[in-house]
């Protein structure tokens, strides 16, 4: 059926997560909006609460001390690094050794890629789940079986081990290429640092997750202002895949936030940091000590949100499940494992029909 011939609302327009028809950006810059088309709209029973605690205490963990050569220096922050991940699964980081010029270079080229006219983005739709590089909209179930599109224009693309990149605007491919490479490196570091915190053997872990051939995934969200936020989301609760994403949030702007014990926090960094959060692979390779948090993008009248996330995990042929020597000094494991590769296959299907992978992999007692 054509795509005309379908309203707004007809489920028949929904049978795919992904869809590029027009992206928010350019509905909202060809039309004066004052209401929210339908098909973003998510009212369910009643209506969405958007509505978040404002929140000081996130803790903040200093790169520079993790990989500090002082040993005392070094313990005290992984102590307070493996904290942060047991308790909230989402920090700030400081420190981090990311040049400040080049993550604002990639916000501005990645907003510049936003800009593009449709038609040059849409090359990159979304045709299948390996797609290498994909651009477009989301569309997603609820949980009363309605689908509605969120609010979000967005590009992911593959950046290891193979690495992809749309080829315009021309700086992209370069800042992306850098970036990327520096955050594999950071990554590499934290996971030995939590290796540290759990007692177990960096280069023992480094093999088991094959971080030499790891999979990263950029994934870069735009926001145009919304004028019905509240009847809408820009994403909907979800936990990360891999092990650690490291997102870049343009000036701090709002809109992120964190569920702590079935309550939502705002998580609104301080300049010149980065927001991490702990992934679904983390929680299930450490057998439960690293909590990885659910969080949500909630979207605003007045402003636009950028944040470009860099999602890290496993080698795709890795097997992920608690990692040996824990489930030993655990007595059991607490997770079923699963091919990484294909949890990836699985995965927009599993966020279409809003279906956590920790769900069903957790083993209950
Ligand atoms: O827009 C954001 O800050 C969050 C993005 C995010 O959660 C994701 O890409 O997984
Ligand atoms: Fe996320």
């Amino acid at each position: 059926m054509a795509a005309s011939a379908v309203s707004e609302n007809s489920s028949a327009d929904f049978d795919h997560p992904f869809e590029f028809k027009k992206s928010v950006q350019s509905m909202v810059d060809s039309s004066n909006l004052e209401h929210l088309p339908s098909k973003y709209n998510l009212e369910i029973g009643g209506g969405n609460d958007t509505s978040a605690t404002s929140c000081e205490s996130l803790p903040v963990i200093d790169y520079s001390a993790l990989t500090s050569a002082d040993p005392l220096r070094r313990s005290k922050a992984v102590a307070e690094f493996a904290g942060a991940c047991a308790d909230w699964g989402v920090f700030f980081l400081v420190n981090h050794g990311l040049p400040e010029e080049l993550i604002s270079s990639l916000l501005a080229t990645v907003r510049e890629f936003f800009s593009l006219p449709d038609d040059e983005k849409k090359q990159y739709e979304g045709k299948s789940t390996s797609s290498p590089i994909v651009c477009g909209n989301f569309n997603v179930k609820t949980t009363s079986n309605q689908t509605f599109t969120l609010w979000r224009d967005f590009l992911k693309i593959h950046t290891h081990p193979e690495f992809h990149c749309p080829s315009k605007p021309e700086p992209l491919r370069e800042i992306v290429e850098e970036y990327t490479g520096r955050v594999r490196k950071m990554v590499r570091e934290m996971v030995g640092a939590i290796a540290e915190s759990m007692e177990l053997d960096r280069d023992y872990v480094e093999e088991a997750l094959q971080l030499k051939s790891s999979h990263q995934k950029l994934g870069a969200s735009f926001y145009p202002p919304c004028p019905q936020p509240d009847k809408t989301l820009g994403l909907p609760p979800h936990n990360d895949t891999g092990l650690f994403t490291i997102l870049a949030i343009r000036n701090g702007e709002p809109g992120l936030q964190t569920d702590r014990q079935g309550q939502w926090f705002e998580v609104n960094p301080p300049p010149n940091c980065m927001v991490v959060n702990v992934g679904e692979h983390l929680e299930i390779f450490s057998n439960g000590r690293c909590k990885s948090d659910l969080h949500r993008v909630v979207v605003n009248r007045e402003r636009e949100r950028l944040a470009v996330a860099v999602g890290n995990g496993t080698g795709c042929d890795v097997v992920v499940g608690p990692a040996a020597p824990l489930v030993e000094r655990d007595g059991r494991a607490f997770y079923r494992s699963m091919k990484y590769q294909e949890y990836m296959e699985s995965q927009f299907t599993r966020a279409y029909n809003g279906m956590s992978l920790l769900d069903e992999q957790r083993i209950h007692y």
